[in-house]
Order: C-alpha cells, then structure tokens, then sequence
C-alpha cells in the first residue's frame, strides 16, 4: 500500500518526436479505437528541432488528475486522454524506491492521481502533428512512471487511441503504421522500418505559413473525406499507391492557402528544370541496388516492398526536391541530400524573403549549418541571392515578403528518450505544479 502519511511526489519527463507522413494516414474505419483504412510511412523529425516534454508525476497528496499544455491548464476529459490513462493505468506495475520511502502496488495506481505538464516547442493545432509528439508523450511518460513493461509496439496501439499518428511517433527514423486487421486494433502498431542514421543526410525543410490554430481539425477533415469521397475507398482498395497519393493530396490541399501553392509553384518549376518528376509524397529505399527508370513511375505497383524502393530510387536519382502537407498550409519540403538542400534554401529565400526588419536568426531556425552550407550569413546575403537558373529569360522573378512566418529546417530523429536531469522537469518536485 502506498505510504499516506508521506507527501512524495515521483516524477518522470520524457521527450518525444514529431513525425511527417509520406504515405499519409487518412480515415478511419472505427473512430474509438482510431483504426484506419490504410498503412501509412513516416519520418520521425529531430526532436533537437520539433518535440514535445512532458512531466508526468503521482502523489497520494493529489485530489485529481490534471494536465497542463503549453503552460495553460486543459481538461482531461475527452475520451482519447481518458483512455491513454486507463489502458497505461491497466498495466501499472509494483514500484519501489527505499530510499525515498515510496512503495506502490499494482493496484494503488488505481487510486492514485496524476499530474501532467507538456510543452510543445513548436505551434499546437497548426498542422505539424503536434498531437502526434502530444499523445506518444502522454503514453511514453506515463508508462515509465507506472513501471509498464510492454514494449514501443503495444504502446504505439496505446498512443494510436490518443491521436493516430501518434503511434509512430514512438520510433525514431523511418517508421510504418500497419492498419491491422483486428477489430479490438491489437495489431495495428507501429514498426521501425529503419533507424535515423539509415538516410542522414536527408533534409526536410518546413515552411511555417501560418502557426495559427487550423480551422479544420485532421479528425474532422478525414472523417468528412471518408463520407463524401469516393477517391478515398479507392485509394484503401487499390494498391497502385502513387496515383490515389496524387489524388489525396490534392484532398489535403483543399486546407492549403494561396500561399502554399506559392511555394509548391517554386519546387516545381524547379523540377521541371530538371527533368525530374514531381513528388509530393516519397517512400524510402532500403536497398540501393534496383535500376528501374523513373518512367515506370506511373505503372508500377507502390504497396509492395519492391514499389517503395523504386519510387525512392527514382527520387535519388532524378528529383531535385519532394513536397507534402500534414493537412494544413505549412508545406514540407524534403531534399535528397544537403547539397540539394542548400541550393532549396536560396530558391526559397530567393522568393520569399523575410521582412526587412526580421532577424534572419529567427527567421530560419532548427539546423543553421544549411544556410551556411547555401552560403547566408546576414540579411544581405539573401539580398543578393540571383533569381534560380530555371526562371531565367521568363517574366521577372516574383518575390513574396511575408508569405513565409519562419522555415525550420531538419532531418530524421530519434525515437523518445526519458530526461533523468531533473531540473528539465516541468513539474515542481516540492509541490507537483507547474514550475
Ligand atoms: N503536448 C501535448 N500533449 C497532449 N496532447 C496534445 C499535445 N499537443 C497537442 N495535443 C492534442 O492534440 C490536439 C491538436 O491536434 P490536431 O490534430 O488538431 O493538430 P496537429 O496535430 O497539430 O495537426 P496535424 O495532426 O494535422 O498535423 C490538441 O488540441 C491537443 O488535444
Ligand atoms: C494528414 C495527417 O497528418 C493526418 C494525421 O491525423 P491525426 O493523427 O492528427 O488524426 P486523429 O487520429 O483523428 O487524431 C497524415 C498522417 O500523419 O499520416
């Protein structure tokens, strides 16, 4: 029985990635379990750069749950935090520290209450998966702090039920959401395909075009596609991957701004220039061996193993860069290399430069050393960036200050680490409030 008399608090934080769909996630066939209509790919981004802390503490002092997000305090009512509770609650396990006089049995978790204080280094509800980073934190913390013993899998199936994408937020790297066939979602988990240092110099660069909270939610946006589209039942059947791909971002881009399309207008004329077919959504190559030509890219069969490697081997070859969107106007821009990436970069301050007053430091932010490597060092070097080659002897180059809020730039991550320095945590180990 956990000691009453003694007020201890116990306290773990975690830290967890975000993760950007390549094959996106979209729809569900049961909407309490969030089970979807198909298998979808992710890169886990660098947690250094986007990511989510929680601290999650118990105390026999507390009188109830509560959560804290981004300093304010939320509700845990909803039924997605409640069940993320109940089901890490249902696999709490017996934990002891002598030292600090703390003994817990199984079943006291039952009763004791718990404190949750997250923090998202990048904008909430804006269309960059916070809830992805949210929920694989709420699940990852908690499960240490209760002393859980299931592995990332049966975890991943526990954050699925808080956020769908959130399950594969709990491996670093490259990473699959097997849709399942269950009906109780067992099986539908997320699988490490290969870890972050299988592709290290990929780049994914992201364009903030707004940070303010999204007018449609993923939730609603997919469920309204699932009812009205008949795309959608297509693109679960058919296998031939590619096309439905095209076919959905085109749905997802119904959320994009005028903006947005600015910048897909520069990745393209790019592309164009190159000869390169236009990517808007990538799969990876675990293998380097396949020759196939890029022209077969319409034909062939993306959802077998051999379709995934073709489609990133045509992207290696010939593509200068990938675009996606996570439902929402902020564009994802993935490059092949860091080459590639530093010639991306002056095309996109080229054509949208920040305000003259910004602070070009704030203004790109995540991994600096790719402006270094795109040669800018102040405002005035993207000042006296040349229009790119491809829009050479065409009308004069068009520039739009103030359509970009900021670019981060990235690369695969890690999965989620636990913060053992306990001056990280965001809860007070005196009073198990907000800090
Ligand atoms: N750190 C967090 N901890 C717990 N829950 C979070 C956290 N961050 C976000 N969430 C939950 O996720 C919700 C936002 O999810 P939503 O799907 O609307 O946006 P998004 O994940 O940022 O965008 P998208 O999924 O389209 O990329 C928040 O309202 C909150 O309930
Ligand atoms: C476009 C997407 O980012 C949609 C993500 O949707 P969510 O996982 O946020 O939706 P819910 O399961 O309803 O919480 C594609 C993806 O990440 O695969």
């Amino acid at each position: 029985m956990a000691d009453q008399s003694k007020r201890w608090i116990l306290m773990t934080t975690a830290q967890t990635p975000t993760n950007i769909a390549v094959i996106k996630y979209w729809g569900k066939r049961d909407e309490n379990l969030i089970l979807p209509i198909n298998d979808s790919i992710s890169v886990t981004l660098d947690p250094e750069h986007l990511c989510t802390t929680t601290t999650v503490a118990v105390s026999p002092s507390f009188d109830r749950d509560r959560m804290w997000l981004n300093k304010k305090e939320i509700s845990l009512s909803s039924d997605r935090y409640q069940r993320c509770l109940r089901e890490i609650r249902s696999r709490a396990n017996d934990f002891e520290d002598e030292k600090k006089g703390i003994k817990i049995t199984k079943k006291d978790w039952e009763n004791l209450h718990v404190h949750i204080d997250s923090y998202n280094n990048f904008p909430t509800a804006a269309g960059l998966a916070s809830s992805a980073a949210g929920f694989a934190c709420f699940v990852f913390s908690l499960a240490r702090l209760m002393n859980v013993k299931e592995d990332l899998g049966k975890l991943s199936a526990i954050a699925r039920q808080g956020s769908g994408s959130a399950c594969r937020s709990l491996y670093g790297g490259f990473v699959k959401w097997n849709m399942g066939k269950n009906d109780d979602g067992s099986d539908s988990v997320a699988v490490q395909l290969a870890d972050e240092k299988h592709w290290d110099d990929l780049v994914i660069i992201i364009a903030v075009v707004s940070s303010r909270q999204k007018e449609t939610s993923s939730t609603t946006g997919m469920r309204e596609t699932v009812e009205t589209s008949k795309l959608i039942q297509h693109r679960a059947k058919d296998n031939r991957r590619l096309v439905s791909e095209l076919h959905l971002i085109f749905l997802i881009l119904i959320l994009a701004r005028v903006q947005s399309f600015r910048i897909i207008g520069c990745v393209e004329k790019w592309n164009s220039a190159e000869g390169s077919p236009q990517v808007c959504a990538i799969l990876f190559s675990f293998d380097t061996s396949p020759q196939i030509d890029a022209g077969e890219l319409t034909s062939i069969n993306l959802s077998t193993k051999n379709g995934w490697r073709v489609f990133a081997n045509a992207f290696v070859k010939t593509s200068a860069a990938a675009y996606t969107f996570d439902a929402g106007p902020n564009a994802v821009l993935i490059a092949r290399n860091r080459k590639v990436a530093a010639l991306l970069l002056q095309r996109l301050l080229f054509h949208f430069p920040p305000h003259p007053d910004t602070d070009l430091d704030s203004y790109v932010i995540g991994d600096k050393s790719i402006l270094k490597d795109a040669g800018v060092k102040d405002i005035n070097d993207v000042e006296a960036l040349p229009p790119p080659p491809e829009i050479k002897g065409n009308i004069p180059a068009q520039k739009y200050t103030g359509d970009v809020s900021y670019f981060i730039c990235t690369r695969p991550g890690r999965g989620p680490v636990l913060l053992g320095d306990e001056s990280l945590a965001l809860l007070s180990p005196e009073t198990g409030l907000p800090k």
